[in-house]
């Protein structure tokens, strides 16, 4: 489910979603052209019956008749929404997202087709769904990290040529896009261009059973929603990312390519987040709070997949040259995030918390055995 994204038009000020609004009704003529021969529209997912199309093309003028099918589409809907009573004209708007009028460039990436997407190695592993398996791809280089080898290169290639595709349709049409989140202004939110549905399935049928494993304590087993987005490094874009937790339980971070120097990911140890914002990333600052045992820095790969707690606080450093560009899964539990509420204690998985109650522990036992010596008791 996508909650960050939406496209938005750079000139007027409509809310996210609101797309595409008509100033004034475009004009048609008062008489059919019936020597026209009106195109089919029957294929595509219209919000107005598609023979409606039909028959209105006949009323365009002149200039429009000749246009590609998409531009009379695109024209004809404008017309009619100018005319839809207001309450189903703003219910209609909110299907005038990305992927209600892009054409896909690469068809095959809006389902999920394993074999096609995953190494071999990944598949056997989800397959066998056992702890032993995935331990068997994967390196674990600091408690709650876990690298290994996922994507196919054909799929990171059609993956990157389709996210160019979207952009190039963003700017062609001039609108703007709503940022991947809120510290990343180059990339796209996959989910409002379609692939919404390929994600989830990403995230149910192979993230989860990981997760199930390797973060039960943080929803792991229940993961069922989901913010799915590219990031873009390089020194016209975004150069590097601050420190921060995702607003996630589970992130899955895979680089897509393309060649770079640079843009290592570090992370320093998973805190809680106190009243932290539910929808968005916090950023912290990165000398605060630091523990040698916690610090990890890598340098991604293509294809390579990065799986750490959303609250495993990261980031990335400067991309000094090329570009490098990861798909980011961010997963949360509805039901992880509701029992969070209720928590009164502090919960095992932030190193911090752990540590205070460890260090709580050994004076009170060191107070004991205190006492014991004082009163001239034998220690065992
Ligand atoms: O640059 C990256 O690979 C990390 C992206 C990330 O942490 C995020 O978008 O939350
Ligand atoms: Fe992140």
């Amino acid at each position: 489910m996508s909650m960050n994204g939406a496209v938005d038009q750079r000139r007027d000020h409509s809310p996210a979603n609101a797309a595409v609004v008509p100033a004034e009704a475009p004009r048609v003529r008062l008489n059919p052209s019936m020597e026209h021969k009106p195109d089919n529209y029957d294929d595509l997912p219209l919000e107005f019956c598609p023979v409606l199309f039909s028959c209105l093309e006949r009323y365009l003028l002149p200039s429009m008749l000749t246009a590609p099918r998409d531009t009379k589409v695109d024209h004809m809907r404008e017309i009619l929404l100018s005319y839809s009573p207001e309450a189903e004209r703003i219910k209609k708007l909110s299907y005038l997202t990305p992927a209600f009028f892009l054409q896909p460039l690469h068809k095959e990436l809006y389902g999920m087709h394993a074999t096609n997407f995953f190494v071999s190695s990944f598949l056997k592993a989800i397959h066998e769904n056992t702890e032993e398996s995935f331990r068997s791809i994967m390196s674990e280089p600091v408690p709650g990290i876990f690298v290994f080898e996922m994507l196919q290169p054909e799929f990171c290639r059609l993956l990157l040529e389709e996210v160019e595709h979207f952009e190039k349709w963003v700017h062609d049409k001039g609108f703007i896009i709503m940022h991947p989140n809120l510290m990343s202004k180059y990339g796209v939110v996959l989910d409002d261009f379609g692939l919404e549905t390929m994600l989830d399935k990403l995230m149910c049928d192979f993230v989860r059973p990981i997760s199930k494993v390797f973060f039960s304590d943080v929803g792991g087993s229940t993961l069922d929603s989901h913010h799915g987005f590219v990031v873009e490094y390089g020194i016209d874009k975004d150069v590097n990312l601050g420190f921060h937790v995702d607003d996630a339980e589970v992130t899955l971070n895979i680089c897509l390519g393309k060649q770079f120097s640079g843009g290592e990911l570090f992370f320093r140890g998973v805190r809680i987040t106190i009243n932290g914002p539910s929808r968005y990333i916090k950023q912290f600052n990165v000398s605060v709070n630091q523990r040698d045992e916690e610090i990890f820095d890598y340098s991604q790969v293509p294809g390579q997949a990065i799986l750490h707690h959303g609250r495993h606080r990261h980031g990335a450093r400067a991309t000094t040259d090329g570009n490098r560009i990861n798909l980011v899964l961010w997963c949360r539990s509805s039901v992880f995030r509701e029992l969070k509420k209720y928590q009164k204690d502090f919960p095992s998985w932030c190193g911090e918390c752990k540590r205070e109650k460890k260090a709580r522990q050994q004076i009170s036992i060191s107070a004991t055995k205190q006492e014991l010596l004082k009163d001239g008791e034998p220690l065992t």
